[in-house]
């Protein structure tokens, strides 16, 4: 078996002595993500490495990017006030507008390096600083006259509740009175028979879901607006992915556009952790831990049959991190397939004839796929759900099937088992590790809200908080790099090969 990095770094050359950049990873399903795609891109790539100043400029392009948007930018004379966010036991240590948190903390030493994301070929070192997340000294909002609005959108995710819970606590600590849920994503802004939501929000972390529902699709960002004019909400905390997010900044710009002050504030939630530049989002963690109760039970199963083979599938519709995380803390797979890293089902070195090696030489296997892996061998129905997303074939029915029909073509007895535990795993609460992630983002988003910012995002970013610009997180989904040295862990523990 050989694990070869085939392209060490992953980088494509724009033209010759030009920026190189990460390859954008553009899956079918983010068709809608190309237009801010090719925006990032193309200020990117308009950096020229002949220029003897090109590292300086890349650098000022790079702080202009990561501008977060702030109230004062369409209203220069916003009145800035003392801060209401006072704790009872003492006063907050508050953040300054110019602290920082470094984006890229390792230093490539060569292209070559495993996972090395370099911006010129010489894979030189550029600090690159983005806005640190907190409470402010100063704030925009008179508590007394914000109408705070909140809603969940796109797929459930484990910890919906815990933000929900914090933005409401925190917003009251700053003294707002007026918090309101919008009930079942966006749809809620428009659908008259849904009304505003007031719940008392103690104890809704001690259970999965979402509070206020959840949706895809839903009205224009017009009608989103003009709901959000005729209610006076003026801050609003948006609780989805890459196409909630897109929405929110939507959102923004169209408030900018009619002269609103208001801020909007995004917390990425995402199960399939392919939200751009952070750590991890929430809900990820307690995913890849449900996970192991699936392919525990995929182990058990296979383990317990006579040449049993268990097939369990992940999220993941174009990002493998939660199949990738999962089969490296079970320990128990053979095969891990993500959308990431292409692979052969039949042939010499496909993965029917791994199976088949398995069996012959452990007698059992357990195979993790992510749900956008292998696409390419399902029917395309060019089917879409609600928000544009494009739906997937059941890889997990294919792999189970084909198997079935491989053994049976060879004469090798094989007892297949399929589960795909996905609701399941979106349904749970969040684990601690995440109940502590959810709190601090919550926390976060409201204190972004009131010092001014709007268009916004927060995140965790090699262990500190900070705010981002939408645009720059959703350009296109974070995916595993196959040259990582994390994927090159979960081969080395489930021991397969390339399958090419
Ligand atoms: N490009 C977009 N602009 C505005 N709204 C969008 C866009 N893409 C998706 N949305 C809306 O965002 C919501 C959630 O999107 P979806 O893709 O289902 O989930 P997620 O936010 O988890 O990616 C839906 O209501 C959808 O209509
Ligand atoms: O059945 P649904 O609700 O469309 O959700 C399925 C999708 O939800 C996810 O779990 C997460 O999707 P979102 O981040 O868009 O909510 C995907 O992995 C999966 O494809
Ligand atoms: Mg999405």
């Amino acid at each position: 078996m050989c694990i070869s990095p085939k392209n060490p770094f992953l980088v494509r050359s724009a033209r010759p002595g030009s920026l190189i950049l990460p390859k954008p990873r553009s899956p079918a399903n983010s068709v809608r993500f190309h237009r801010v795609a090719a925006v990032a891109a193309a200020r990117a790539t308009a950096i020229d490495l002949s220029d003897p100043e090109w590292k300086l400029k890349y650098q000022r392009d790079f702080e202009e990017r990561f501008n977060i948007p702030h109230i004062t930018d369409a209203f220069p004379d916003a009145e800035a006030i003392p801060s209401t966010f006072c704790l009872k036991m003492r006063s907050p240590t508050y953040i300054n507008n110019k602290d920082r948190v470094l984006l890229k903390v390792i230093n490539y030493s060569s292209p070559a390096s495993a996972g090395a994301v370099c911006i010129d070929p010489d894979c030189t070192w550029i600090e690159q600083w983005v806005q640190r997340a907190g409470p402010r000294e100063n704030i925009y909002f008179r508590p007394e006259d914000v109408k705070a609005a909140i809603v969940t959108c796109g797929g459930l995710c484990p910890g919906l509740n815990d933000v929900i819970r914090l933005i409401v606590i925190t917003l009251e600590i700053y003294g707002v009175k007026n918090i309101v849920g919008i009930p079942f994503g966006y749809r809620g802004f428009s659908d008259k028979n849904l009304p505003e939501i007031l719940k008392v929000v103690q104890n809704i972390h001690l259970s999965g879901g979402s509070l206020l529902g959840v949706s895809r699709g839903g009205p224009t960002v017009t009608e989103i607006v003009d709901s959000m004019e005729e209610r006076g909400i003026n801050m609003l905390f948006v609780l989805g992915g890459n196409g909630t997010h897109a929405g929110a900044n939507a959102i923004h710009n169209e408030c900018v556009k009619r002269r609103m002050k208001v801020a909007v504030v995004g917390v990425p939630k995402t199960i399939d952790n392919d939200i751009l530049h952070m750590d991890k989002t929430f809900g990820f963690d307690t995913a890849v831990e449900e996970a192991q109760r699936a392919i525990n039970s995929a182990y058990i199963e296979a383990h317990s049959a006579y040449h049993g083979i268990g097939v369990v599938k992940l999220m993941g519709r174009s990002s493998g991190f939660i199949a990738m995380q999962a089969s490296l803390a079970s320990g128990q797979v053979d095969i891990c397939l993500i959308p990431e890293v292409p692979f052969n089902f039949h042939g010499p070195d496909g993965v029917l004839k791994h199976l088949n090696y398995l069996i012959e030489t452990k007698g059992s296997a357990v195979v993790c796929v992510a749900e956008g892996a292998g696409q390419s061998f399902l029917e395309n129905t060019n089917a879409k759900d609600a928000s544009g997303n494009k739906v997937l074939g059941d890889i997990g029915v294919h792999i189970q099937q084909e198997t079935k029909k491989y053994f049976k073509e060879i004469g090798v007895a094989a007892d297949v088992k399929y589960i795909d535990p996905t609701y399941m795993i979106r349904a749970v609460r969040a684990n601690a590790s995440d109940g502590i992630l959810c709190t601090v983002l919550g926390q976060n988003a409201v204190h972004g809200a009131f010092a001014g910012y709007s268009g916004i995002t927060v995140g965790i970013i090699n262990n500190h908080y900070a705010y981002l610009p939408i645009p720059e997180v959703i350009a296109y989904d974070k995916s595993v790099d196959p040259n990582s040295r994390m994927w090159h862990r979960c081969l080395t523990s489930t021991g397969q090969p390339d399958f090419l």
